[in-house]
């Protein structure tokens, strides 16, 4: 049982990712054996992006299980706690590695018994990770409708085939709607401290022959004052169950100048990244990442030693600010918290 996209390989035996930190300087890749070095790689952005840690987790899921085994179930059950927690331990905002944990966990205890079980659970893996390239295609063709021909959107990150296991969210979206034969120029700002933007959008849109003009990210508010931007549509880690969008950080920014602009602010999100029993935004944990990220480029040193800093990987996007939510199962407008319910009940 097999699958390969450029963002994952899943071989039977080992998961290969792409090496995000390379791109697009380098083409290497980390085979991971065990699900420490799946957590290491989660934990390092070696992969990143919410659905596709989700699925990364589920094969990490995978190989523990095979490390963990135990013909006794309870114990079998008991030692994929820890398989889990550290798995879980990585990285807190994106809701999807939570989602496919808890799916894999599920799975796990309904089976019962441990014959037969190291197969299920991978074709579980399997199954969490075929369906997010189904799911992301599923957005792309009700984001699609929501694009012109001749429309240039921005977009924030890199929500595309890198951040899923293929096609992708955001850029799912813009993907589609070229595949419809829409004129759409995107332009990527660089998305500082990590520069998604820069490395891996711009890669990665170029790779497919899509438009791409690449902004730093003071640019988007003057490209927009001069009307060269018609939409924005950015990716989400998760989404309040009041509307409230916790995104890359800078996301936020770009909500607000798209408000003063009259700029429609699309979010492009699988319904795995719908976090129901999170109430709002400020229940949604924010990541901090390391002071190098900020005072560092590119390797390279560009402030003075000790200078304190704040690195607050993500950010929290009002619900008031968001035109719509792209999901697989359709468009959602406001009134978010009955909307996104409604979703889920159907
Ligand atoms: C389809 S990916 C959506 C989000 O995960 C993406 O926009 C994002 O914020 C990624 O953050 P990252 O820190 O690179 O994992």
């Amino acid at each position: 049982m097999k699958l390969k996209t450029m963002t994952m390989e899943w071989t039977g035996d080992e998961l290969i990712l792409i090496d995000q930190r390379k791109i697009p300087l380098q083409e290497e890749y980390m085979h991971c054996k065990t699900y420490e070095e799946v957590a290491y790689a989660i934990k390092e952005m070696i992969v990143r992006g919410a659905p596709a840690i989700g699925a990364s987790a589920a094969f990490g899921y995978v190989l523990g299980a095979r490390q963990m085994f135990d013909k006794d179930f309870d114990k079998f059950i008991e030692n994929m706690k820890k398989v889990r927690e550290v798995l879980a331990n990585t990285r807190p905002t994106a809701v999807n590695l939570f989602w496919a944990l808890d799916r894999m966990e599920k799975a796990l205890i309904g089976f019962g018994k441990p014959q037969g079980l190291l197969e299920f659970l991978e074709e579980e893996a399997l199954n969490i990770a075929k369906e997010d390239i189904e799911v992301n295609k599923a957005i792309g063709r009700y984001g699609a409708e929501l694009l012109k021909d001749g429309d240039t959107v921005l977009t924030h990150c890199n929500a595309g085939a890198l951040a899923t296991v293929d096609y992708g969210t955001a850029l799912g979206v813009i993907r589609a709607a070229v595949e419809q034969g829409k004129k759409i120029k995107v332009f990527a700002d660089e998305t500082r401290p990590y520069l998604q933007g820069a490395r891996l959008t711009a890669w990665e849109l170029m790779k497919d022959g899509i438009d791409v003009t690449l902004i730093s990210d003071n640019m988007s508010g003057w490209s927009m004052k001069l009307g060269k931007i018609n939409a924005v549509i950015v990716g989400a880690d998760r989404v309040a169950a009041n509307g409230d969008v916790a995104n890359k950080i800078g996301t936020y920014m770009v909500a607000v100048l798209a408000k003063r602009h009259g700029i429609p602010f699309y979010v492009a999100a699988p319904t795995s990244t719908i976090d129901l029993n999170t109430k709002t935004g400020k229940d949604i944990p924010i990541e901090e990442r390391k002071h190098t990220e900020v005072t560092h480029c590119g390797g390279k040193q560009i402030a003075p030693d000790n200078v304190k800093v704040f690195n607050p990987a993500f950010d929290v996007t009002d619900a008031e600010l968001v035109t719509a939510i792209i999901t697989e199962k359709g468009v959602v407008y406001p009134p978010y918290e009955k909307n996104l319910k409604k979703l889920f009940e159907e």
